[in-house]
């Protein structure tokens, strides 16, 4: 099976001259489908800047992207927008919830901004799988940060996207919280996989938090804007004390 996506030799350079930053530096890396990956890495190794190339969000200077089958890396606007809408779910920190909004209607908004016809089902469904089915008429203040954090989750993946990108999604909940959304996205890889006979949904999370990345199948390092190292099955002992040798 093809990679869901794939970097390939990808660099991203910020500023030009003396002021000139790398944030990523001949990047080659492939999340296939049915995989979760943490990446990691000390603050400003290029982490945010790997998530948004990733998800077309920002461009490559050199080098290749492709995602869901496609090369976007020179793709119009217009393309990566309609493709972000129908193959890609995000996840971040702080949940990014319509506060106006119940649960129900934050989890069918991707919906309504991509036009597709509305299916409550779907949308039902999608906060059942994160077991808030009693929950779709509460507000996001009414809800507890793990609770909210999983509505997100729903909302991200009610449109079945290909790759579901989170941004430290473990970052603002307490860790019994934490522990729950972590087993909600060890379901999506596993338990999702190939359902409705769609594609294995794939993950790739940035974290700082080494228990968060020791959930995922496999954790990449960053350091400089480089790949540096990938563990795979690693304790979250071990990822914490890899990551202190690159902060070194
Ligand atoms: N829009 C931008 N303009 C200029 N420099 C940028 C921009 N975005 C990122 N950078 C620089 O690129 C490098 C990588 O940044 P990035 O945000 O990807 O790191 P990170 O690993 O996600 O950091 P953190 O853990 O602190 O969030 C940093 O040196 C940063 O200052």
């Amino acid at each position: 099976m093809p990679p869901a996506v794939e970097l390939r030799s990808v660099a991203r350079r910020y500023g030009s001259g003396d002021t000139s930053v790398t944030a990523l530096d001949d990047v080659s890396i492939a999340f296939p489908p049915g995989t979760w990956t943490a990446v990691m890495g000390p603050s400003g190794s290029g982490k945010s800047t790997l998530l948004h190339c990733a998800a077309g969000l920002d461009r490559a200077d050199e080098g290749q992207i492709i995602l869901a089958g496609r090369d976007i890396t020179r793709a119009p606007e217009h393309v990566l927008t309609e493709l972000r809408r129908r193959s890609l779910g995000f996840v971040f920190q702080n949940f990014n919830l319509v506060g106006a909004l119940t649960a129900e209607q934050n989890v069918a908004l991707p919906m309504r901004l991509a036009g597709v016809r509305l299916d409550r089902r779907a949308v039902k469904r999608a906060l059942a799988d994160v077991g808030l089915g009693d929950r779709g008429n509460h507000r996001p203040r009414e809800l507890s940060g793990g609770q909210q954090q999983r509505v997100a989750i729903a909302r991200a993946l009610v449109t079945r996207p290909a790759v579901l990108f989170a941004d430290e999604p473990t970052g603002a909940l307490d860790s019994r919280s934490a522990r729950t959304v972590l087993e909600l996205m060890r379901t999506v890889v596993d338990e999702r996989t190939g359902q409705d006979g769609a594609a294995p949904q794939c993950i790739v999370m940035v974290t700082h938090d080494p228990v968060a990345a020791a959930a995922a199948d496999a954790v990449v390092f960053l350091r400089d804007g480089r790949l540096v190292d990938r563990l795979a099955g690693a304790s979250a002992r071990q990822v914490a004390d890899r990551l202190a040798t690159l902060e070194d």
